[in-house]
């Protein structure tokens, strides 16, 4: 069973605030036993205003490597691409200073970029934080239920990325693996919703191949807000 902590908040704004003040506290700390740490971030709809309080946080960005924990296989100029949220709302301000190591490259599909892409991470790694999402099917990352990688995505020797296509993903995706995420030193997950909480709820003791997010709840830290 998969044990980890529930954070209430009384409102979106101060779950982001506060939220960002953690994820900043554990960079500033990290920065003090290591000459770079690593940031993995989630797209999606729920991020954006931790983001926002995040990239004003008084720290030494230019030693932070920031990343996505997920992409979707679409350029910069697409309003989906996970990429354009983060450059927008994240490495703005303080955090501009950041080196930023994408997950995408223009190609047909990810599997003509994903070794390149992979080779460029591995010396960040272990991350030294690890913000996710969750979607209303289970899916973090993009780790989706029924994923025609998941099986590979969640063993204990899984690469540091894999390519992943699900019916419940309009385009390909690339994704950082079940033990890069789970690797982290911090593991923050951020919900917002009735609905999210009643899923992360109903995931309990489910394994992960129907409960993907479940590969990443031990030892986090849930923040949730309506
Ligand atoms: O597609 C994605 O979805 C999840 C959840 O997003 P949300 O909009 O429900 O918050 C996200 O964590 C992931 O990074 C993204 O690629």
């Amino acid at each position: 069973m998969t044990n980890y902590e529930l954070r209430d908040y009384p409102d979106r704004e101060l779950l982001a605030m506060d939220l960002a003040n953690q994820i900043a506290g554990e960079l500033r700390s990290a920065l003090g036993h290591r000459e770079r740490v690593a940031l993995a971030v989630p797209g999606g709809t729920s991020p954006g205003p931790v983001f926002d309080a995040l990239c004003a946080a008084d720290l030494d960005w230019s030693r932070v490597d920031v990343l996505l924990t997920d992409e979707r296989w679409v350029p910069e100029s697409s309003a989906r691409s996970n990429t354009r949220l983060v450059r927008e709302r994240l490495l703005t301000d303080r955090a501009a200073a950041a080196r930023y190591l994408p997950l995408y490259a223009a190609a047909d599909t990810p599997e003509d970029k994903l070794a390149g892409l992979a080779e460029a991470i591995a010396p960040s790694l272990p991350l030294a934080v690890v913000l996710l999402g969750m979607g209303a099917d289970m899916h973090t990352a993009s780790l989706f239920p029924g994923a025609d990688k998941l099986a590979e995505a969640l063993a204990s020797d899984a690469p540091i990325l894999l390519p992943m296509r699900a019916s419940g993903a309009p385009e390909p995706r690339i994704t950082l693996t079940a033990p890069v995420l789970d690797g982290a030193m911090k593991k923050h997950v951020v919900i917002l919703g009735a609905e999210k909480r009643a899923v992360l709820k109903k995931a309990r003791g489910l394994p992960p191949q129907e409960a993907p997010v479940n590969a990443i709840l031990d030892e986090a830290v849930v923040h949730w807000a309506e």
